[in-house]
């Protein structure tokens, strides 16, 4: 599965037909409740759907789409009213309901398929009628009541194959229009350090669609009608029978030591494809930086290397699959060999008439085809089995599944308490004893060295990763309790390395929300000062920003990027070096978004390596290897700092190094507090 696993993301989805929930869920309110979505959720799709629903599925999974974010019109401020749920999905609830209706339909099938089995056995009694009774007593009556009996049983036949077809490709379709959402968001919410692996999750749905549509589950769910095949045959003849009964044995055997020689081979195969697929994401990603360097042939040659290991656990595995397979069709064949042979010598014997020879034949080779279908599908099997089991790990453990109360809107006051972040597995210490307060409009800044802390301290501000041990509280409230969305509408962040969505100025800005007012948008351009800057491009706000940022300039974006964290009146604002892009204009814009922000009673933090922004603060913290070393008001720390970097100068010069820039910028700031 993993081989041939194509990126959820940019792979359209086969649009397939539409289900009666899909319309459920296309009338649905945008604002979702847990309830109302877990009825849609559960669509029993039985295939009388109306034709309006057909094809509306990506609407469908748009409005869940809307459940989940809760777009339950709090508009663009976020003040939602206090005491309203956001209407969140519960994961686990989706799942299960969609698990309940998925087997009240899987058994509709069965029941189905039980019936269109019965159905086939019509062929076989015609033929021994023909044989043994017909051609014995030249009845042409009872010739043509035979004939209408059998074509009507094969009408009835096709009917409810058709009937079970269908079901199951609604079955599949609800599965991915339902779950798909729901995925993808647990998938954003558990991917926190930039890899697209949970978002690949996405694409097991699709896996999971085409094994319930393919052919393997079917003759999987003609299984219990076997031992009825088998007793026929018995009731023909005893010796017949144990022919059938022996083979049927073989086989499972057979289909276990497929599954046990294979299962170890294609998990490795799919281990690697996933791994080629995430090496294919990081150069579609990095093709600038890939071609600028000339690493494309490195790039190729990692994506190889997994490939190739996926491919040779692949071959390994179908070699071992192909050989299993080819022997229980031996088996199989041999066993119809022998029916016939055995079933002439007892006719010969008068045990048997020519007409049970062929029913028999017939019969048996009936009982056997699940089995052996199984054997070949296996394969499917197992990885649809392990999909599925993916799917449901990534959605019940995401912690989305809880509903939290809606608090009231923050004022922005700030609660870092002794906090110690150790990630697994690195088990590497990255920030011990961390504390401090920020009240409402207060702004600091955090300055220290490389690979000291900064960046993790910030994503933990904003609750975008959690502490292990301490708590960060935003008026008073630990951060892990605030409902995600809430707490998204309240907090702005400033990536070190922004990313903009592939989608215009304005709806970067937006935070690409749809019900965001020109005014808001307009706002928070004027609080990150960008509104001249995007007035230059030709299109204004309308123009069009692509997947690499073109056509805006590092700064530019960087400047959007400010905006977008200003954007619907945050009352927390961490900013992750802000200037790093950034031309003397741009930086005096940024010191005026802080002031705009400070009296606006906006909480900010900056993240800097540039002392130049530090004017603009009321606190700063010097943190070292992941602890305060010190921490007050800007005016008792910027000596610190000058004389820190006096020391560090003295030191450069001693040994003959050139200017120290920081150092110069930070004397800078002195004279001009002076
Ligand atoms: N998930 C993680 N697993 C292991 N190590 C991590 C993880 N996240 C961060 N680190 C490590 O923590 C340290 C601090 O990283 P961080 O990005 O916070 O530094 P920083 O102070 O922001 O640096 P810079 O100024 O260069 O951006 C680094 O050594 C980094 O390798």
């Amino acid at each position: 599965m993993g081989n041939d696993n194509r990126h959820p993301l940019r792979n359209g989805k086969t649009n397939g037909a539409g289900t009666d929930d899909a319309e459920d869920i296309d009338s649905a309110p945008a604002d979702v409740e847990p309830d109302n979505t877990a009825k849609a959720a559960s669509g029993n799709g039985t295939g009388n759907g109306k034709g309006a629903a057909i094809g509306n599925i990506f609407d469908g999974i748009k409005s869940r789409a809307n459940g989940v974010n809760g777009a339950d019109g709090h508009g663009a401020n976020g003040s939602a009213a206090i005491g309203g749920r956001v209407s969140s999905l519960d994961f686990r609830g989706v799942l299960t309901k969609g698990l309940a209706s998925c087997r009240r339909n899987l058994a509709t099938v069965a029941v189905f398929s039980f019936v269109v089995n019965l159905l086939v056995l019509a062929i076989p009694v015609y033929l021994f009628n023909l044989s043994d009774r017909v051609l014995t007593s030249q009845s042409m009556d009872t010739l043509v009541m035979l004939t209408i009996v059998v074509v009507g049983a094969i009408g009835a036949h096709v009917l409810l194959d058709l009937a079970r077809r269908t079901i199951l490709m609604r079955v599949a379709v609800d599965l991915e229009s339902n779950l798909g959402a729901p995925v993808l968001s647990a998938a954003a919410r558990s991917s926190q350090n930039g890899s697209s692996r949970e978002f690949q999750i996405l694409s097991e749905l699709q896996h999971l669609r085409s094994f319930i549509t393919g052919p393997v589950l079917l003759t999987m769910l003609d299984m219990p009608v076997v031992p009825i095949y088998l007793v026929v045959v018995f009731l023909v003849h005893p010796h017949l029978g144990f022919i059938v009964l022996g083979t049927g044995i073989v086989l499972l055997i057979l289909a276990l030591l497929n599954q046990k020689f294979t299962a170890v081979h294609f998990a490795r195969a799919n281990a690697f494809g996933t791994r080629a697929n995430l090496q294919a994401d990081a150069m579609a990603r990095n093709a600038q930086v890939m071609n600028a360097m000339g690493m494309v042939p490195e790039g190729v040659l990692i994506w190889g290397g997994e490939t190739a290991e996926s491919l040779k656990s692949q071959v390994s595995a179908q070699d071992r699959n192909i050989w299993l397979t080819a022997l229980s069709k031996f088996v199989r064949l041999g066993t119809q060999i022998a029916i016939l042979g055995w079933g002439a010598y007892l006719a010969t014997h008068g045990h048997l008439t020519g007409g049970m020879i062929i029913a028999a034949s017939i019969v048996g080779s009936r009982a056997l085809s699940p089995i052996e279908g199984t054997i070949e599908g296996w394969r499917s099997f197992v990885q649809a089995r392990s999909a599925f089991a993916r799917v449901r790990k990534l959605l019940q453990s995401s912690p989305l599944n809880f509903d939290r109360l809606r608090l009231p809107r923050p004022k922005g006051h700030l609660i870092v308490d002794r906090i110690l972040y150790v990630p697994q597995p690195a088990k590497k210490v990255i920030l011990n004893g961390v504390s401090f307060e920020l009240k409402p409009g207060e702004s600091l800044g955090i300055v220290g060295a490389s690979g000291t802390g900064k960046s993790t301290l910030g994503k933990m501000l904003v609750g975008s990763i959690f502490p292990t041990a301490g708590n960060v509280r935003l008026d008073m409230m630990d951060l892990r309790n605030w409902d995600p969305r809430q707490l998204g509408e309240n907090v702005g962040y400033l990536p070190q390395d922004v990313q903009l969505f592939p989608a215009s100025i304005k709806e970067n800005i937006a935070r690409m929300r749809k019900d965001a007012s020109d005014e808001s948008i307009f706002d928070a351009a004027e609080i990150a000062d960008v509104h001249a800057m995007v007035s230059e491009f030709a299109q204004g706000y309308e123009t069009q920003v692509s997947m690499d940022g073109t056509p805006l300039s590092g700064g530019q974006k960087q400047r959007i990027g400010l905006a977008r964290a200003f954007f619907g009146d945050p009352q927390l604002v961490v900013l992750d070096e802000p200037n790093s892009n950034l031309d003397p204009p741009g930086e005096r814009a940024l010191a005026r978004a802080l002031e705009l922000a400070k009296k606006k009673q906006i909480t900010v933090i900056a993240i800097t390596q540039r002392p130049s922004l530090l004017r603009s603060v009321d606190k700063i913290m010097i943190l070292q290897k992941g602890t305060v070393q010190a921490l007050g008001d800007r005016n008792d720390i910027i000596p610190l700092l000058t004389a820190r970097k006096e020391l560090e100068t003295q030191k450069v010069e001693a040994n003959g190094g050139g200017a120290n820039y920081q150092a110069e910028e930070l004397d800078d700031l002195d004279r001009e507090d002076e």
